[in-house]
């Protein structure tokens, strides 16, 4: 299992060693002791997640505000995305800038992405199965978004606006600079105390 950091140091991408043989393939698609060896703290996931997409739909740009802010790893089981990770930690010296990379169940790539981040991606075949695990309970009180087609972020989601299919609550979100449901850089979220 591979752990590689990208622009954005806190983004990691994890790539997971795939045993083949004649019978097919086996992976390790997650190993608790790997992941704290690597980041030097250990995350507890409590829940996992799985939706089914086909090509053209767009999830997110969307996060949970603290105390209910998720850190997620992400992967694709079937199919194909880009995944985008935003970093809205007010402060921080990558603030506004994302990380963007292919998923798929051929590279079985995952994205650890942390909290503080909005996350999103746009589905690139039919029929995508994407799956990942959270370390905090889904809070619809919670739940945030930012707008996928902020012109401050300026993501390439590969397909063009005509190709996209959007939910509802995700042609409303607030644009980056409209929005004060953000993260302070430096803050440790993985310490902090849930608030009552
Ligand atoms: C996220 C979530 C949703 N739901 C229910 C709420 C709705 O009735 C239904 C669909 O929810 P939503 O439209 O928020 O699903 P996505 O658009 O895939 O949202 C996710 O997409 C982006 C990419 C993310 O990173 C988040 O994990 C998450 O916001 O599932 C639950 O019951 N539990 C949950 O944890």
């Amino acid at each position: 299992m591979q752990f590689v950091r990208t622009d954005i140091k806190d983004i990691v991408i994890i790539e997971p060693k795939v045993h083949g043989d004649d019978r097919g393939y086996f992976v390790e698609t997650f190993r608790a002791d790997k992941l704290e060896e690597f980041l030097g703290y250990k995350i507890n996931f409590c829940q996992d997640n799985e939706s089914k997409s086909s090509k053209g739909v767009l999830r997110g740009l969307h996060y949970q505000l603290s105390p209910y802010a998720q850190t997620k790893l992400v992967r694709v089981i079937q199919g194909r995305v880009l995944d985008v990770a935003v970093d809205i930690r007010k402060g921080s010296p990558t603030f506004g800038k994302y990380v963007a990379v292919e998923l798929s169940a051929e590279n079985k790539k995952q994205m650890l992405v942390p909290r503080g981040f909005a996350h999103g991606f746009v589905v690139l075949e039919d029929d995508t199965i994407f799956a990942y695990k959270v370390d905090n309970y889904y809070s619809p009180e919670c739940d945030r978004g930012i707008a996928f087609d902020d012109r401050d972020l300026n993501i390439d989601w590969i397909l063009n606006k005509k190709e996209l299919n959007l939910s509802g609550k995700d042609i409303k979100q607030p644009k980056l600079n409209e929005t004060n449901d953000l993260f302070e850089f430096g803050v440790n979220y993985y310490e902090r105390k849930k608030e009552i």
